[in-house]
């Protein structure tokens, strides 16, 4: 389960100028974060080790939070994850705390151990394991529970170019861990140098549910968190915009997401223009896009460049099968390239309710908000299966349908009937 479940605030990150975990923690205290919390937090897990400095400087021209971890003690920076795993298993920590932080530390564990071909169990961490990467990490995650930041998605990440020379030796930009890190999330190079780090990689991929452009929301604060160089031309910073979703949409008329009624949902749309596939292919195409978990799929007839007839084929999905779904355009239709599009969809909440027409079992369903209906819609193919038995047209079954839905009280503006089916 989600440690931070529950509707609280939305937090996106600007992570255009690349990630590390000073970065992140800097964004957060600018945003409002408490310092004394952050160290408080990390005391418990690494006690007496460092101090956390907050000070403002100023990159490529622009005012930024810079948060330094000062070492109190001198460091030898090549722990196990086991025993980061056992100091943060052990310490006085918020339950939500530790359990970010364990995720955050559990994927950098994971990262190393298959870049190093070892068992996670035996990986020994250099830089990233160094008491300041340490309060990175657990410093950034108390101040996200700290903020209530239930909803977190990020930019793009820019990672970076070149080499960086470390505890391994001289290594390409992006580093093998951030590299590892990377799988399922959009990044590009961005610029010179190394832009984002294993730790502030770790901690974006555990921390957020997906990225996007800046959604749509009433922002409460904002917070600018600078990295170590000051590069000319660009900002090397973090930002983070904190607010919430739920002003926006009662704004706009909506229902607020969770009043039962209105289902606001971040999906993706995927699309293909394609030319070249034989027409007798495609409904199968959209039969087995719906059939491997699309939310919805469809075509759109179009006049491609050079006067060609072709079809632009639409796939609605949730994030999370998005790549799973791109395999499948590509592997059954000719396209070369798929385009994806980030949208909300909002949904009226939905349920089935029977009708019978002449002993034929007839699904309606049924659309409702705030308690009434907005829409009552028998369902086709059952009025296609009745017509069939029934030897009658399907025109005539579908208008007994809608007047036996009508005589059920199944209309619009009618109250939703007590008890609605799941399934048709
Ligand atoms: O500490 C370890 S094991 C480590 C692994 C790798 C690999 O890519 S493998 C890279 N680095 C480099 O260390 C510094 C510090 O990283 P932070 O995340 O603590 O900021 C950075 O240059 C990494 O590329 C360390
Ligand atoms: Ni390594």
């Amino acid at each position: 389960m989600d440690p931070r479940a529950g509707r609280h605030s939305t937090g996106w990150f600007d992570l255009s100028a690349g990630v590390a975990g000073d970065m992140l923690l800097a964004a957060l205290v600018d945003a409002g974060g408490s310092l004394e919390r952050m160290q408080a937090a990390v005391d418990a897990v690494i006690p007496g080790t460092v101090r956390l400095v907050a000070h403002e400087v100023v990159r490529a021209g622009m005012r930024a939070l810079k948060v330094d971890v000062e070492l109190l003690v001198e460091d030898q920076p090549h722990r196990r994850w086991s025993e980061i795993r056992d100091r943060v298993t052990g310490a006085e920590l918020d339950d939500p705390v530790r359990s970010l932080v364990l995720a955050a530390f559990g994927s950098l564990a994971q990262a190393e151990a298959r870049v190093h071909g070892v068992g996670v169990d035996d990986v020994h961490f250099h830089e990233v394991g160094a008491w300041d990467s340490i309060a990175d990490v657990v410093g950034v995650c108390a101040g996200v529970v700290e903020l209530d930041l239930t909803d977190i998605s990020t930019s793009r990440i820019s990672l970076g170019s070149g080499a960086v020379r470390a505890a391994h030796g001289t290594m390409p930009v992006p580093v093998p861990a951030v590299l590892e890190l990377c799988r399922g999330w959009q990044v590009t190079s961005g610029g010179d140098g190394e832009l984002a780090t294993p730790t502030g990689l770790a901690l974006v991929t555990a921390l957020a549910a997906r990225q996007e452009p800046l959604p749509a929301l009433r922002v409460h604060t904002t917070g600018v968190g600078a990295g170590s160089k000051d590069i000319s031309g660009r900002p090397n910073v973090v930002r983070l915009v904190v607010g919430d979703t739920e002003a926006v949409a009662t704004e706009t008329g909506m229902a607020a997401p969770g009043d039962g009624s209105l289902e606001r949902r971040d999906m993706v749309v995927l699309e293909a223009n394609v030319d070249d596939l034989d027409p007798r292919v495609w409904p199968s195409v959209v039969d087995d896009l719906l059939a491997a978990g699309a939310a919805d799929a469809w075509l759109t007839p179009m006049v491609m460049k050079r006067g060609r007839p072709a079809q632009l084929l639409s796939v609605l999905a949730d994030p999370q099968q998005a790549t799973q779904l791109l395999d499948l355009v590509f592997r059954s239709t000719s396209t070369i390239g798929v385009r994806e599009t980030s949208v909300t969809r909002w949904a009226l909440a939905r349920g089935w309710h029977a009708v019978l027409l002449d002993g034929h079992r007839i699904g309606v369903k049924v659309a409702h908000r705030e308690g009434r209906i907005v829409h009552a819609t028998p369902e086709f193919r059952d009025v296609e299966a009745a017509a069939l038995a029934l030897s009658r047209p399907v025109r005539d079954v579908l208008e007994a349908a809608v007047a036996a839905a009508a005589a059920a009280h199944l209309t619009p503006g009618a109250d939703v009937p007590a008890a609605l089916d799941d399934h048709a």
